[in-house]
């Protein structure tokens, strides 16, 4: 496991007060380069630990607020905010999940069946095309299993439109290396690489750009398409409404399932929540129908093992790594519950697991945070983020939730 990510919450919290107080104007000035592996103290790297909750972004709004003006810290707070558009656009428009693991399933096809798309494939995903900051960022992803933003929107960029290879199977690629691997951010940023997220406005990598911000590591001349045309998609589907998530009632015999999308469960707690008992649910193979890295594998279950120890005075006898919802039912009968709480999981493979139970009524809260913030993902990021200060504003004196 990359030593870069240590899967505690102490490091999370570690990461978090070093970065503070860079969080303002270095971040503003800084934020954009990318210096290489190692080398990305510019950025907070909280996004391993952000992405399961293992600390939250009320926890980091509040200790990077607690220092710095929101005017002044504007750039760091809006961008944590793009993981919580993200979330919410995708909650309001879960079919296009469904629409990219299908593409993916087609994509997959074509690899098995057509010898040359599978060469290309691996040569992108080994780090292999000759275009060599590509084959840096391959390696980079799969040794760390990180990527600095940047690299990830030119990456996405050269794989689309240079390689001409398709945009899911480089979000799988993604998915299947990134601790921070999210079916939201990710799906949602290929989108929007290739241009089907925003109408007609796709995002172009060029080797000025790639040779400023990597401090002049690498110059692909001549290498990269110039002005391509953005991919064709469906499209959007029609918004639903936001959920609203469901109401606890804590004096019934409960059970607690925690996942991999929140890993805090102080605030089920706080809420009255006292569990017989409680179940980790293992969804990491369900993200892809490829094998996922053996180092994602493991981090994700190192984190759960962090929060179950953290919180083991409060949650009763823990079973680890459910798979199927047969087996959280089964679980759950014999602590002899007669709901099942969990906190919220958005649309992924937590989320798909948990639809299929039905012996017992799943009881799903969903965080203040999420609740006020997801339905004003209703168009782009652009008028998303007039509604900050307010969201801001909600959150302070709630604690964290
Ligand atoms: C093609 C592509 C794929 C991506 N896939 C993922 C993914 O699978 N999982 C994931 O968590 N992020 C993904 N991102 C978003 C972003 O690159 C990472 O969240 C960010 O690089 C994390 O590094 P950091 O914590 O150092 O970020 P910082 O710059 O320190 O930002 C602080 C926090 O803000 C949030 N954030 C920052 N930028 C973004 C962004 N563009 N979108 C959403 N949230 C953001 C993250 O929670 C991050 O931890 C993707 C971006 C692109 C372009």
């Amino acid at each position: 496991m990359s030593n870069l990510f240590p899967p505690t919450r102490t490091a999370a919290l570690e990461k978090l007060s070093t970065f503070v107080p860079k969080a303002a104007r270095d971040y503003a000035a800084q934020r954009n380069y990318d210096f290489g592996p190692g080398q990305h103290a510019a950025v907070s790297t909280l996004s391993p630990y952000l992405r399961h909750r293992l600390i939250t972004e009320a926890e980091v709004l509040e200790a990077v607020l607690g220092r710095y003006s929101l005017s002044s810290a504007e750039k760091f707070v809006q961008e944590v905010f793009w993981r919580t558009y993200w979330k919410g656009w995708l909650e309001m428009r879960p079919a296009v999940w469904g629409g990219y693991q299908q593409g993916l399933s087609r994509a997959w096809d074509q690899v098995q069946t057509q010898s040359g798309l599978r060469a290309e494939w691996e040569a992108a995903c080994r780090g292999e095309t000759g275009i060599e900051c590509l084959d840096h960022w391959a390696r980079e992803l799969v040794d760390t299993g990180y990527l600095h933003n940047h690299a990830r929107m030119w990456f996405a960029s050269i794989w689309i439109f240079t390689l001409r290879l398709p945009w899911e199977l480089g979000a799988d690629f993604f998915l299947r290396h990134l601790y921070d691997g999210d079916p939201a951010s990710n799906t949602l940023s290929w989108r929007w690489v290739a241009g089907m997220q925003t109408e007609d406005k796709n995002y172009v990598a060029t080797a000025s750009n790639i040779s400023k911000y990597t401090d002049g590591r690498f110059m692909p001349l001549h290498q990269l398409a110039s002005n391509p045309a953005p991919l064709d998609g469906p499209p959007h589907p029609p918004r639903m409404d936001a959920p609203l998530g469901d109401r606890l009632d804590p004096s019934k015999p409960s059970v607690l399932l925690l996942h991999e999308d929140d890993l805090s469960p102080g605030w089920l707690i706080d809420l009255g929540l006292q569990p017989l008992e409680t179940a980790t649910l293992d969804a990491t193979s369900q993200i892809s129908p490829l094998h996922v890295a053996p180092q994602v594998t493991a981090f994700k279950s190192a984190l759960m093992a962090d929060c179950t120890a953290r919180w083991s005075a409060s949650l009763g006898r823990v079973t680890d790594g459910l798979r199927s919802a047969q087996e959280i039912e089964d679980w759950a009968r014999a602590a002899g519950a007669e709901q099942i709480v969990t906190p919220y999981a958005p649309a992924g493979p937590a989320a798909t697991i948990l639809n299929d139970i039905r012996a017992l009524p799943l009881v799903r809260p969903l965080r203040n945070f999420d609740r006020r913030a997801w339905p004003h993902a209703t168009a782009g990021f652009f008028k998303f983020k007039k509604k900050i200060p307010e969201l801001v504003g909600a959150m302070k004196g709630l604690q964290a939730v």
